[in-house]
């Protein structure tokens, strides 16, 4: 079975453009349909999903078996958590579960089953449908495409303060897709926008069928997910980037 992916038909890129224009993102509820919504979540839930972990303290970014990370010794995993918390003070630091779906499908590598509803979702991401939404809400003008990663953040993850820009990379904006139902704010995992004075100048929760979008560079965080959050935080996010 193949998953179906359509956009809320009540969006209007007309009203959207000029909100977007002016704050520079935008949080959308209610972005896909409900049926695909749910179906998304559930493949992102499943236990098939390849989760890695991906992780930054002191030097470069690095990924690692997410099992061997789970599977830490303690006086292992009371080192990391040392080195973490030494970095992680003044730092760009990061820790949370990924799949780089992207990356496995431009590598001929489709899982399917299960994991269908992710894919459909790049696909859908890359579609004209949504390219032409995109372009129509951003006024983009050039031959865009999307990345995408599934992500999962559980107690202790987190994303510190960056801006998305990667020389290079030609991203001109970060989506984020929201698949967790029922999230709290109150539970961390919520994305902060950050002025130059240091204040959050605006946090999105992670609500359900959500879509936030916002240009790059634009200073934002993903807040420490706390201890009792009694659920992971599920996303698929990425960036719209120039050909
Ligand atoms: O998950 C989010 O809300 C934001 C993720 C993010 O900023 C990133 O992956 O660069
Ligand atoms: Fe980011």
């Amino acid at each position: 079975m193949t998953t179906s992916i359509h956009l809320d038909p009540g969006l209007d890129p007309r009203q959207l453009a000029p909100v977007l224009a002016q704050f520079g993102r935008l949080h959308l509820p209610g972005v896909f349909d409900p049926g695909s919504a749910v179906a998304i979540a559930q493949a992102l839930a499943a236990p098939q999903v390849p989760w890695i972990k991906t992780w930054r303290t002191l030097g470069a970014s690095l990924d690692g078996s997410l099992e061997a990370f789970d599977s830490l010794t303690p006086e292992n995993r009371a080192a990391f958590d040392a080195e973490m918390k030494a970095a992680a003070r003044g730092g760009f630091c990061f820790l949370f579960d990924a799949w780089r779906v992207s990356k496995d499908i431009e590598a001929g590598q489709r899982r399917g089953g299960a994991l269908e509803p992710i894919e459909a979702v790049y696909d859908f991401l890359n579609s004209e449908t949504f390219l032409t939404f995109i372009r129509r809400i951003t006024g983009e003008t050039r031959e865009i495409f999307c990345d995408a990663m599934a992500s999962r953040y559980r107690p202790g993850d987190f994303l510190a303060a960056h801006d998305d820009a990667v020389s290079g990379q030609r991203r001109l904006w970060a989506y984020v897709l929201n698949f967790t139902p029922g999230w709290r704010a109150d539970w961390g995992g919520v994305l902060n926008f950050l002025d130059e004075d240091g204040h959050v100048a605006e946090g999105y929760s992670p609500v359900f069928n959500a879509l936030n979008l916002f240009s790059i560079p634009t200073p934002h965080a993903v807040s420490y997910v706390a201890p009792y959050a009694p659920s992971p935080r599920l996303s698929i996010t990425g960036w719209v980037r120039a050909r």
